[in-house]
């Protein structure tokens, strides 16, 4: 890939350049002039390139919320072979993929990463765990697990029934795209648009970590109300790729289309975009420059706090998707049981770990692994951390050296066979509540 004239054909990984900021007008060429000057589409383009547009909302959106990159490439993306329908059972979209959902709690252990002999590549390795709504009624999200030990080779995938968010949970990511390249690690995201074609390179010899395949409204940063202008995730941490091409070919490209997979092969690469401007994009963001809020008085406050990300639907404040972490942070308040409390929420709920513990579930929730608690079904600190926050001596506590993650989302998540028959599944995962006794005495009368 050439990223200027002067790079090397080949970047080695971290030394990409990003442009920086959530949602800005961005104008990158990986050739000088590539660009043209005031118009979008010249009668001829730049260096013979053609003009191609790509939008992310409708033309007539509101401006705060319109996407769209006019993209200048070496041949226009219809130069493409006609579609053939793509196997991946586990790919599974919507609630009409999932398996009737029990009231319960639950919960996964680490998923298994592939045995060696067997190639498995991003697209391959992506398997759906819980999901709701439905990709043409562009609504709801599904959570899913990827697991690989190959790089996707003259492949791309190119998803038109949502965006991606994906969350590596081990080991490092390249993205190539058809904005540039982006090199993401666990503790950091990535953000692929809906519609924007992408190859994953991995850096090392295997790879696990999650995707919210997103159906609804694309992701946004939240409004942060009385909190004020700053902090939570900044929009200055958010990367964008710089321009990128490559003139590799053949490539088989494979569409995820109305809850279906579809491939060709074509005589054209994807990644052949020499410049662009616009607003659409992949886009990185390391979750350390996330500006924790927390409470410094007293009472466990509600994790919305910890939104990173949010797709509205279209009832305000109840999200198609939140995407909340829980990183890092000082624990202080004063009289207050510090940990998550039981609760039943109208919101589901589904959860991995990248890294640590999770205050809540000390044990049995562990990194690579997921839970699952769908609205109403009740849940909370497991017995032990009951206890353990219960008496412990409030001082000031750092919870260091972890970061668990939440997809929540308005609809209830339907999880799917592989979820719930493909070996991973906590059956006892109930038990780690049967330690909480009724305790309740009335005090003696005088
Ligand atoms: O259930 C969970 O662990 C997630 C969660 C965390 C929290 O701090 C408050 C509510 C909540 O649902
Ligand atoms: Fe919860």
């Amino acid at each position: 890939m050439t990223t200027d004239d002067s790079a090397p054909a080949a970047t080695p990984p971290g030394a990409l350049r990003y442009q920086h900021g959530f949602g800005n007008q961005f104008e990158t060429e990986a050739v000088p002039g590539a660009l043209p000057k005031g118009r979008n589409s010249p009668q001829r383009a730049p260096l013979r390139l053609y003009p191609e547009l790509l939008s992310g909302s409708a033309f007539t959106a509101p401006r705060v919320e319109n996407r769209r990159t006019w993209l200048y490439r070496r041949q226009p993306s219809v130069v493409t072979g006609a579609f053939q329908p793509y196997d991946a059972p586990a790919w599974t979209s919507g609630a009409a993929g999932g398996v009737p959902v029990p009231p319960d709690p639950l919960r996964w252990h680490p998923f298994p990463l592939p045995a060696d002999e067997v190639a498995v590549d991003f697209v391959d390795g992506l398997k759906t765990l819980v999901a709701n709504g439905d990709p043409d009624g562009q609504t709801g999200m599904a959570a899913l697990v990827y697991l690989c030990n190959r790089s996707m080779q003259q492949r791309a995938l190119m998803n038109a029934d949502g965006e991606m968010l994906i969350v590596p949970q081990q080991g490092g990511l390249r993205l190539v795209t058809e904005m540039g390249l982006l090199d993401v690690v666990p503790g950091e995201i990535a953000l692929v648009p809906r519609g924007v074609n992408f190859r994953v390179e991995l850096q090392e010899l295997t790879a696990r970590g999650y995707v919210c395949e997103n159906y609804g409204a694309p992701f946004r940063l939240p409004e942060l109300g009385p909190i004020g202008s700053n902090g939570l995730a900044n929009p200055r941490d958010f990367q964008a790729p710089v321009a990128a091409h490559e003139a590799d070919a053949p490539y088989e490209v494979i569409r995820k289309y109305g809850g279906q997979l579809w491939r060709n092969q074509q005589a054209v690469t994807p990644f052949n975009v020499v410049a662009w401007h616009g607003n659409l994009t992949p886009l990185k963001y390391d979750t350390a420059t996330f500006m924790t809020i927390g409470s410094i008085s007293f009472d466990h406050p509600d994790p919305s706090i910890f939104t990173v990300l949010t797709s509205p639907s279209d009832t305000p404040g109840t999200a198609n998707c939140d995407f909340v972490i829980f990183p890092p942070r000082w624990l202080v308040q004063e009289d207050t049981f510090r940990p998550p409390w039981y609760h039943r929420n109208l919101m589901s709920e589904f959860m991995g770990l990248i890294h640590g513990q999770y205050d809540a579930k000390p044990e049995g929730f562990r990194p690579g692994g997921a839970s699952l608690h769908n609205s109403h079904v009740p849940h909370g600190p497991d017995a032990d951390a009951f206890e353990a926050a219960s008496t412990r001596t409030l001082t000031p506590q750092k919870l260091d050296h972890t970061l668990a993650f939440m997809f929540e989302s308005r609809w209830r998540f339907r999880p799917t066979a592989y979820a719930m028959n493909g070996g991973a599944l906590d059956t006892q995962y109930a038990a780690c509540w049967r330690g909480l006794h009724d305790h309740f005495s009335t005090p003696p009368t005088p």
